[in-house]
């Protein structure tokens, strides 16, 4: 689905929280980077309907959903977007079951609701905790049931707003590689918000940079980390925590994704990595077949990693230490 945005503001009383934003975007993972309180939260309430904007336009292909123009305003529910919060709330006194089947009323008809609350439940890994209630859950697991709900509704665009900041470490990274998974999977797209630079390299295949309100910056962490368009972005992307040995993920259109040691990716996992004279010598399961090798060279700013199969070469991306 294309999200345009255009000439998008929104002012709280005399405070310009967004100066007019114009964005095309059609990528299927895209995070919204930027420090407290430049707007992102209000960028992603205004994408849900949530918070109107002071002016503008925004078109799910080509379908207006908001015009201050025109007056058109479609509402939330029919926007057909769903939103996991850090604060997400679970019914306490409901099972995780009736958490799920809630949201589903006069959207999927009521025989079907059991299958789909199972359909969403095994894509979270939470099969088996349906009578539970949330109370019985650990946090993690509530994040998940969490996600759970915002599927089930079976959206075409999910919103997370720094929906892992609760998390502990490593509990985050493994829900990283999860919603990325599950996004992968699902015909959807998602728009994460986060302020943790190195969770955006991560997980995006395009970055919104943002500033005071306004866009620093669109483009795949590649552009970004390569070629920021101010100091600003540099100065942000640079502190992004880079690569520890063994943390390449490797896309096949070159895009680098970045992740810690021993966390599996969807295209290639990292089994041991040596470095052998100049060179680091990678041995990687691509797609859960074949074993291959890496060859990763020390080049001006960091290291350049060729994959190949058969001899062929078929990744390749370049990063820094
Ligand atoms: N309902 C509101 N009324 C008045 N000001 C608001 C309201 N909501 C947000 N703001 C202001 O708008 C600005 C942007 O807030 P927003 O929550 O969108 O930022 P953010 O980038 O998501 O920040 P954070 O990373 O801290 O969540 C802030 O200055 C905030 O104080």
């Amino acid at each position: 689905m294309k999200i345009s945005l255009t000439n998008i503001e929104k002012k709280f009383g005399h405070a310009q929280v967004l100066w007019p934003i114009n964005l095309e975007l059609e990528s299927k993972f895209i995070t919204i980077l930027g420090q407290s309180g430049c707007g992102k939260t209000t960028l992603l309430k205004i994408l849900a309907g949530l918070e109107q904007p002071t002016g503008g336009e925004i078109r799910f292909d080509e379908t207006m959903i908001y015009s201050s123009k025109l007056h058109q305003n479609i509402k939330p529910n029919k926007r057909n977007i769903a939103m996991v919060f850090q604060d997400f709330a679970l019914w306490p006194h409901m099972t995780i079951f009736q958490n799920i089947a809630f949201g589903l009323k006069g959207i999927v008809p009521k025989e079907g609701i059991p299958e789909r609350v199972q359909y969403v439940m095994n894509l979270v890994k939470m099969k088996g905790y349906e009578k539970r209630k949330p109370g019985e859950l650990s946090g993690g697991q509530q994040q998940r049931v969490a996600l759970a709900r915002a599927l089930a509704t079976n959206p075409k665009l999910i919103l997370f707003d720094e929906p892992l900041s609760a998390l502990d470490a490593v509990l985050r990274e493994q829900m990283q590689a999860e919603i990325m998974q599950i996004i992968d999977e699902l015909d959807c797209q998602a728009i994460f918000v986060t302020h943790d630079q190195t969770e955006a390299m991560t997980m995006s295949d395009q970055i919104i940079v943002m500033e005071a309100g306004r866009i620093a910056q669109i483009g795949t962490p590649e552009e970004i980390y390569l070629a920021p368009a101010t100091p600003y972005v540099a100065d942000f992307i640079g502190k992004v925590n880079w690569f520890e040995k063994g943390s390449y993920i490797v896309r096949p259109e070159g895009v680098s994704r970045i992740q810690r040691p021993g966390t599996i990716a969807k295209f290639a996992t990292i089994i041991k990595s040596t470095f052998v004279g100049d060179r680091y010598l990678v041995q990687a399961e691509v797609e859960g077949k074949q074993w291959s090798f890496y060859e990763a060279q020390p080049i001006e700013h960091g290291i350049k990693l060729e994959l190949f199969i058969d001899k062929k070469q078929i990744y390749q991306l370049e990063g820094s230490h």
